[in-house]
This record gives structure tokens, sequence and C-alpha cells, in this order.
């Protein structure tokens, strides 16, 4: 098993001793990885730096700042292509819904005369809300007026013309990570969509980066028979992985560079599954392929349950991830509610933001505190969470709490530990909780029934809901029309309710946070009724 590669305290992470005893480049050399999101973040701060994240500075007395604004956008939310690099001519698509639509002349090539294509100038608005005052909920302005700029990004699905010959096309298909419900639906659609196209040669990295230099993690070809039935189950057909991501490796791999331990692929798309982690990843084995240049496209399909993938309306999983929580929070209020002075804790995922929780909360309709990484928390003192529970005991006789896991780490001995990837490990909240419940009910006499749930895995392990299996394979099938469009260094994702391509670059500038002045967080609490704690 394979070492994760070190990181130095930058968060640069050498390519390791493998590559240099193969290729005798001076130990000094350094991959930049990206990786500029925050890992974790608990405080509202953090939160406005990750909406306010990367503008340029405006003068807005000069008249002009908004042509300014609208410029640097438009280049930074341009998308990397082939062509940026290497001489590479398109050719008319290979993809088609219809058979036999009468051919047309274009410029003496016979083509097909089918309307389906989203043109390289068709654009969705990234934002759709007109704030009066910075101090509307929610708002997210760039100028002290809340003055409209329009931000527009670049539309996603199949185009006219095409930067590769399907028939000698070598696809890849990678999931790193965590488990994410819907990961087999996005592989199966990628899959369908190559074939489509016409491409043959579809092959499957096993467990995330790993695969691409561990001996015994081959190749897994895959074709639409393969695929067929996969998405009936929960999990990675392919399997997934923390860390062991050597980009210089992974790219020699993907270059055909068939050297010591690195087995030869020649990839010419490779289509990357995964969260910020992988997303920065991807970049990193772009912005290689790019300097190599390489006629490479790297796409990724943003997958996490924790919905925490900048600028997206939501990511696939996420929907049943809050579904399965459901049974973990109606389990807890009915022990609650049956037990005397009953309380149930539930504990869901979310490492540094609280999506699950507040959705799983105010879908749920039966929590009483909804706790969250981003809106801090006292536990003890008059306005506090534990007051605020002897309230609801004395009240009701029984009471719900939610809390996500990093949540109040503030309260917790950090080991500083990490996982594999470099994530942070996390104290368990929910054990400090359930103690702290107890003993403070002890302390004052009164008689607590105190239900712990912890169904952490069991969100992520099952299978992608309805809902998340039309938006696998909407994205599923975007990631390989892009690649076919020949852009390299994106992902794809819904922003208000339309299907776009992004630069990765722009979607691993910070991790997305719950923005506590949000209406969805205001509703929480409304629905809930808690106070603020502290
Ligand atoms: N900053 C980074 N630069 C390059 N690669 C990275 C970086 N951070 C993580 N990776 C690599 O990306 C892969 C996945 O990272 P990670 O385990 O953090 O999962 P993730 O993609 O963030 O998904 P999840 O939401 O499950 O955490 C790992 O192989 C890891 O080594
Ligand atoms: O135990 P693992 O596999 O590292 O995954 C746990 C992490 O996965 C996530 O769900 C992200 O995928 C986090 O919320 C959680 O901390
Ligand atoms: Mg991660």
């Amino acid at each position: 098993m394979a070492q994760a590669p070190p990181m130095d305290s930058t968060g640069l992470i050498s390519s390791g001793p493998k590559h240099l005893a193969c290729f005798g480049v001076p130990t000094s050399s350094k991959l930049q990885w990206v990786g500029r999101y925050d890992r974790i973040s608990r405080t509202n701060q953090l939160v406005a730096r990750a909406i306010s994240v990367d503008r340029p500075q405006l003068d807005f007395s000069n008249p002009d700042w908004k042509k300014q604004f609208q410029e640097d956008f438009n280049k930074r939310f341009s998308l990397p292509h082939l062509r940026d690099v290497i001489d590479v001519e398109p050719r008319p698509t290979t993809f088609s819904l219809k058979s036999r639509t009468p051919l047309e002349n274009v410029n003496g090539a016979l083509q097909e005369s089918w309307n389906g294509y989203v043109n390289d100038d068709d654009r969705a608005l990234l934002k759709v809300i007109k704030f009066a005052t910075p101090t509307s909920a929610g708002a997210d302005c760039i100028d002290p007026d809340c003055s409209w700029v329009e931000q527009w990004v670049h539309r996603a699905g199949p185009r006219k013309q095409i930067y590769f010959e399907p028939q000698y096309v070598k696809a890849g298909i990678v999931t790193c990570g965590g488990l994410c419900p819907g990961l087999n639906d996005v592989i199966r659609q990628i899959v369908l969509t190559l074939e489509k196209y016409g491409v043959k040669n579809i092959v499957g990295i096993q467990h995330g980066f790993r695969g691409f230099f561990e001996d015994h993690l081959s190749e897994v070809p895959l074709s639409r028979h393969v695929v067929q039935n996969i998405n009936l189950a929960g999990g990675s057909f392919l399997g997934v992985s923390r860390g062991g991501a050597n980009i210089s490796d992974i790219v020699d791999s993907i270059q055909a560079f068939s050297v010591c331990h690195i087995q030869a692929r020649r990839l010419d798309m490779l289509f990357v599954l995964g969260g910020n982690g992988t997303h920065a990843g991807a970049n990193a084995i772009h912005e290689e392929c790019r300097k190599r240049k390489l006629q490479v496209s790297i796409v990724c399909v943003p997958k996490t349950i924790d919905n925490d993938i900048l600028l997206m309306d939501k990511t696939f999983g996420f929907d049943t991830a809050v579904e399965a929580a459901q049974r973990a929070i109606n389990s807890a209020y009915i022990e609650a509610h049956s037990a005397f002075h009953g309380i149930g804790l539930v504990k869901l995922m979310g490492r540094s933001s609280g999506f699950i929780t507040m959705h799983a909360s105010l879908s749920s309709g039966q929590v009483d505190i909804c706790l969250i990484p981003e809106v801090p928390f006292t536990l003890d003192g008059p306005h506090g969470v534990l007051q605020h529970l002897e309230h609801l005991i004395e009240t009701k006789g029984f009471a719900l709490v939610c809390v996500a896991e990093g949540a109040g780490q503030e309260y917790l001995q950090k080991s500083n530990a990490t996982d594999a990837s470099g994530n942070m490990v996390l104290s368990d909240i929910g054990v400090h909780l359930q103690q702290k419940i107890k003993s403070h009910f002890k302390n004052i006499g009164v008689h607590s029934d105190v239900k712990y749930i912890d169904p952490t895995y069991m969100l992520r392990a099952v299978r992608a809901n309805a809902s998340d299996a039309i938006l696998c394979t909407v994205l599923g099938q975007n990631a390989v029309h892009g690649a076919f469009a020949g852009f390299s260094g994106i992902t794809t994702g819904v922003c208000n309710t339309h299907n776009v391509y992004l630069p990765i670059q722009e979607v691993i500038k910070s991790t997305r946070f719950v923005d506590p002045n949000s209406r969805m967080w205001h509703r929480c609490l409304t629905s809930t009724g808690q106070p603020d704690f502290h």
C-alpha cells in the first residue's frame, strides 16, 4: 500500500521518492498544488470571506467599475481549452440523437442538420437576485450600493464541433474521496455518453488517484454492458480512496510514459469524480498536462454529500443523504418522545459545512436544536444549549438535537491528526454533547434519558434517490460533452437551475458554507424555535 504523499506546511505536496529515483530530478522539485480552500471553518468571518472570495480591488467612484468587474469576471470564468496550448482543429461532432435527419452541406462537408447543440457563446446567469441593500437576507453585493452586475457563466452541453476523433479516444474515469450516493449513476452516464460519441476504449481507474500507480490496481474495462445495472447499488463500482495523489506520476501514466513503476495508460480524457480535494488534484493534473502540452481533457464532476462546492445549487448525493438522515432523526424523535424526559441527539456528516444538518432538520420538522459549524454556540450559561434543553424538558417533556460533525469543535481537544488526504480528523462532538447533557441534568437533579444516534456512514452508502439519479444523469452526460468540446480543467454543475461549466480554479477558492444571514438558515431557526446560543 503506497504512503500518502508528504505535505509540507504550505500545502504543497512533493512528487515523492519513487518519482525522483526514476527520473533523477532534483529533490527540491515540487508541484504546485492549488488547495486554497479552507478545510475547517467555524466563524462568520470565514463565511464572509468565502462569499466575497477573490474579488478584484475596485474603485467604486470610477464610473467604469462595473465594466472592470465584468472584464475580470469574464476572464476568470472563461473555460480553459486545449487550443490555448496546442494546435488542434475541430471536426463535426459524432454526437446526435437523430439518426436519419437529412444531411446539409456545411463548407463542403455533409453534416446533420440537428439543432440540439449548445453554442459556445451561450451563457447562464450566475446570480439572479438584485439585492436592494447589503443588509437584505443573504445579500452578496459587489459594491456598497448593491448594484446589479450581470455575471455570466458558460452553458454546458453538446457542441457542434468536437476536438477528438472518438474512435481513437481512450477515456478514463476515477472516483476519489469519500463515498457519495450517485457515483455509480455518474460513471454509468459517462460510459453511455462516450459510447454515443463512438468511443470504444473506456476504462475505470480503481480506488481514486491511487489506481494510477499502485501495481495491483489494474484498469477496469467499461462498456454499456458492464455498467448497465451499477446504478442499482450504492458505493462506487470503481472504489474510492483518500490520499495518494502524486500529480507527476499520474500525468506520466496519462501520457503513456511507461517507466519504472508507472503503468502507461495513454488517456485522452479523464473524468474525475470528487469533492474539493479531488478538484484541487484534478486541477493540478490539468495544469501539468498543459505544461507538457498534452491533448488531454480533464473534466470533473463534483461529488459530495456535504454540498460544500462553491457556486453550485447542490451537488449530487446531497438530497439522498438528507433523505437518509430522516430515518435517524425520526428514530431519535420516537425514542425521545417515548422516554421520560427523553433527549434525542443525532450527529450528521458535514466536516466544515452544515448543509446536511440544516436541511435534515428543516425537512424533519422535529428538531428543536440544530447546530452547525458556521454558527458558533455556547453550551453553558443562561443563553447556552443546556439551559434551552432544560426549558424544553420543562415545557414539552422531551427534546431533539441535530448536530453537524464539524460543529462546536472549539469545545473539544484537537488531535491535529489528518487523514491520508490532509483533512483534519475531527473530535466527536456527538459524544461530547451526550456527556455534557447527561452531566448537566444530573448536576441539577433533573432526570434525563439521552438517546444518541450516529448514522454517519448510513447517509452516504445508500443508492441515489430519484432526484439525485436525474442530477447524476445530467452531470455525467455534460462532463463528456465538455471533454469532447475540447475543454480541460473544468467542472460541471447546476447554477440557478441551469447546467453550466466552470473552471475548476474558480470552485476551489473556498469551501461553500451555510450563510448565517441566508433565508434558509433563518427558516431553520423559525422551524426549530431555538434562540441564539450566545
Ligand atoms: N490540495 C490538494 N491538491 C491536490 N490533491 C489533493 C488536494 N487535497 C486532496 N487531494 C487529493 O484528492 C483526493 C481526494 O481528496 P479528499 O480525500 O479530500 O476528498 P474530496 O475530494 O475532498 O471529497 P470528500 O468530500 O469526500 O472529502 C485525494 O487523493 C487527495 O490526495
Ligand atoms: O470517514 P471518511 O471516509 O474519511 O469520510 C468522512 C467525511 O466524508 C464527508 O462526508 C465528505 O465526504 C465528511 O463530511 C466526513 O467528515
Ligand atoms: Mg475533502
